[in-house]
């Protein structure tokens, strides 16, 4: 069933009806030695019974080999293309250079994984030419053992581009660029180059130098240095990021000659080394200033062959035809696409599982690659990369939800329903700074939206009671699966939230059928579902505990607001019918954060115990002039100390601190910041409890920051 090829193949068609042979239980091979080694491995570990004197052949090869001479004209003239022929007595497999042969030979698992070989023809091949993963995430970088799985991955769903990039790995970034990698790392690296060659991936090593690289010979040399360290370790793809920095490292005739230098006497020099790739400074349309000329240079500057990423018309965006046509002629070749997502390294408390969507079709020859930048849980994030794979292949026929089916289906095969049971309700981002949201609970919404305009919709009221014993009972079942013990791993805490919601859910429906009950039904589930409530705060607050977006959330787009409400209205009814005054607010956070600085105003504020902590950000801050950020408290208490860090040495001066007990009348408190520190402290009177506290920019103009900590102390 050619629909079930994953990524679709480009052409299929059935030889003689419907007629089918068994996959051969032996078998002779017809290859030339060495031309395909590891298509020819990835079919030995497929068919091992190779027989010399059996009637069924296997032929292997790419184009130019005798082997497969008889079928030239067929193959793809695509890169990385193949040809599949199957009859009665016969497999071809032809490609148009070895991955393509390789290639051939994973669409070929996936056909006898289905059983009995369908007699048909396929020619194969991808719509892009660099198709993959950059690892470029703030956050714990991946496990060595979660990489060698990765890249085992990327072979069977032909990608076959890995960019080694996490923000985190200091010998990539700084303060040890220049340094040569320790020897048990260097190891590492070197067996993850031999996995991506088995797997025909090339493994992109990158430098992120930006941040204190000097525009000298010795900086370049030593540049050079580390890229020569990495090809003798076996790398033969390279890229250098310039993203998220400020200061002489954004120089962009400084970065073009760079790059060049890079290109001409290195890159070029090797002969095995695949064309060299860059992320620019401004490396979304948001950010640019065209008439700044910083792209324009790159455009002009840059040696053609070298690759250029863009991330898109924002930070985290979809790809269309009007991004592609905007980048493209002001960088002068189609773009290098760095897709950020599932990234969730500025959303930590969600997982990100749900389908891959917005990206346009037809596209496919504005773009010279398309890699995901991927969440740090590499098998969670294997279920969007399922489908990037599957997109990048044939964008025209990718269709978003059989891809994520499949892409679950392919991740947990004995527990598929209820890992998609699961995912479905764990999929959008929450409130963000960079404002991309994702669907979620879509199949349900329906339901959810008559339940929150009537309580008392029965079919509402049943539907979604339903769906929340199956998301218990799917938590339940994947918490106690041991079918992938790295996924199940990653995913605790989120199936244990999701199993308190669907019980949270199941309460707050039961509340709705017993309110008219004469029993006392409905005191029992009101007492469960405050349980829950307090149960899902305190899993909120102690697992995931990251210091940027801790926490753990689940269905928090629209089931969850949704049974708040249901759960609010028929508390309020009740105490309406029996004069009683039962809690009816749902989630309790004491502290509210409010900010007229675009890239805080969605930082979230917690308590935990005496302190109260703001979420913080990686991003550089632009912090208007007269800009505030406030805390406010529902009940008085009494602040004893602010510390905050802005990463910024001598800045307290541009601000000022302010308390208030109303939100009228407020006193200033003084900060001190000691010489050449980026830690910033207040001491709070006590002597008057207050609601308010807020930090403003008085300098009279922008201030660029960091926002690294925000701690108000509370006295006990
Ligand atoms: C090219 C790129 O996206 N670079 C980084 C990046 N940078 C940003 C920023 O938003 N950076 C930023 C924002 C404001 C000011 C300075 C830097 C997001 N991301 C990604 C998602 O968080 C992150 O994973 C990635 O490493």
């Amino acid at each position: 069933d050619a629909s079930l090829l994953q990524p679709k193949v480009q052409e299929f068609e059935l030889s003689q009806n419907e007629k089918t042979v068994a996959v051969p239980s032996s078998y002779q091979l017809v290859l030339t030695e060495g031309s395909c080694p590891h298509a020819a491995e990835a079919l030995k570990q497929l068919l091992p019974n190779k027989q010399e004197k059996t009637e069924f052949k296997i032929i292997l090869g790419k184009k130019g080999d005798k082997a497969v001479k008889k079928y030239a004209k067929k193959i793809p003239s695509h890169k990385e293309g193949y040809y599949i022929e199957v009859d009665d007595h016969c497999i071809v497999i032809a490609g148009a250079d070895a991955r393509g042969a390789f290639y051939g030979v994973q669409t070929l698992a996936q056909m006898v994984r289905q059983g009995d070989l369908s007699l048909c023809t396929i020619e194969d091949y991808p719509d892009i030419a660099f198709r993959g993963v950059v690892e470029g995430f703030y956050g714990t970088p991946w496990s060595h053992e979660a990489r060698m799985r990765q890249l085992a991955f990327y072979g069977r769903n032909k990608m076959n581009t890995y960019i080694y990039g996490p923000k985190d790995d200091p010998y990539h970034s700084s303060p040890n660029w220049r340094k040569p990698y320790p020897e048990k790392e260097a190891a590492q690296i070197h067996a993850l180059i031999e996995q991506a060659a088995r797997n025909e991936v090339n493994f992109v090593w990158a430098i992120h130098p930006g941040k204190d690289i000097k525009w000298t010979e010795a900086d370049r040399d030593a540049l050079i240095q580390k890229f020569e360290a990495m090809y003798q370790l076996g790398v033969r793809s390279f890229a250098v990021f310039f993203d998220d920095i400020s200061g002489d490292g954004t120089d962009p005739v400084r970065q073009a000659e760079l790059l060049n230098y890079i290109d001409t006497h290195f890159i070029q020099q090797k002969h095995d080394v695949t064309p060299l790739v860059m992320c620019p400074t401004e490396y979304n349309k948001s950010w640019s200033d065209v008439k700044g000329g910083y792209l324009t240079t790159l455009g002009k500057m840059l040696n053609p062959s070298i690759q250029i990423m863009w991330t898109g018309d924002r930070v985290i965006a979809c790809i269309d035809k009007p991004t592609l046509d905007w980048i493209n002629p002001l960088i002068q070749r189609k773009a290098y696409i760095w897709w950020n997502f599932p990234v969730n390294d500025y959303v930590r408390d969600h997982l990100l599982l749900g389908p891959v969507y917005g990206n346009a079709k037809g596209i496919q020859d504005e773009m010279s690659g398309f890699v995901s930048n991927p969440m740090e849980h590499a098998e969670s994030s294997k279920i969007s990369l399922y489908s990037v794979a599957d997109y990048t292949w044939n964008l025209d026929t990718y269709d978003s939800i059989q891809s994520w089916k499949h892409a679950i289906q392919d991740l947990l095969p004995q527990k598929a329903a209820y890992l998609e049971t699961f995912a479905t309700h764990c999929s959008d981002l929450g409130t963000n700074g960079h404002g991309f949201r994702r669907d979620e609970s879509v199949p349900l919404q329906p339901m959810l939206k008559v339940l929150a305009q009537d309580m008392n919709a029965s079919e509402a009221v049943d539907s979604v009671l339903r769906e929340c014993m199956r998301l218990e009972t799917a938590c339940d079942v994947l918490l106690a699966d041991n079918e992938n013990p790295a996924l199940i791993h990653e995913m605790r805490p989120w199936l244990k939230q999701g199993k308190l919601l669907g019980e949270y859910g199941q309460c707050v429906l039961q509340m709705v059928k017993a309110l008219n009950g004469k029993d006392a039904a409905f005191m029992t589930y009101y007492d469960r579902a405050r349980a829950l409530q307090t149960l899902m705060y305190e899993l909120d607050m102690t697992e995931n505990q990251n210091p940027y977006q801790p926490g753990v959330k689940v269905g928090s787009l629209i089931l969850l607001p949704t049974l708040n409400q249901v759960y609010t209205q028929v508390t309020s009814t009740y105490n309406a019918q029996h004069k009683t005054h039962l809690e009816t607010k749902a989630e309790y956070n004491p502290y509210t954060l409010t900010s007229d600085v675009p890239q805080l105003k969605t930082q979230v504020v917690r308590a935990r115990h005496q302190y109260v902590n703001v979420s913080p950000s990686n991003e550089v801050i632009k912090w208007p002039a007269g800009a505030m950020l406030q805390i406010a408290v529902d009940q008085p208490v009494r602040f004893e100390a602010l510390t905050m860090d802005l990463g910024t040495p001598r800045v307290a001066s541009q601000f000022t601190l302010e308390v208030s007990s109303e939100g009228q009348e407020w006193k200033s408190v003084s900060l001190s910041q000691a010489a050449e520190k980026t830690e910033i402290t207040a001491s709070i009177p006590t002597d008057t409890s207050l609601k308010f506290i807020r930090l403003t920019n008085k300098s009279g103009q922008e201030t660029q920051v960091y926002f690294k900590k925000f701690t108000l102390k509370v006295q006990k």
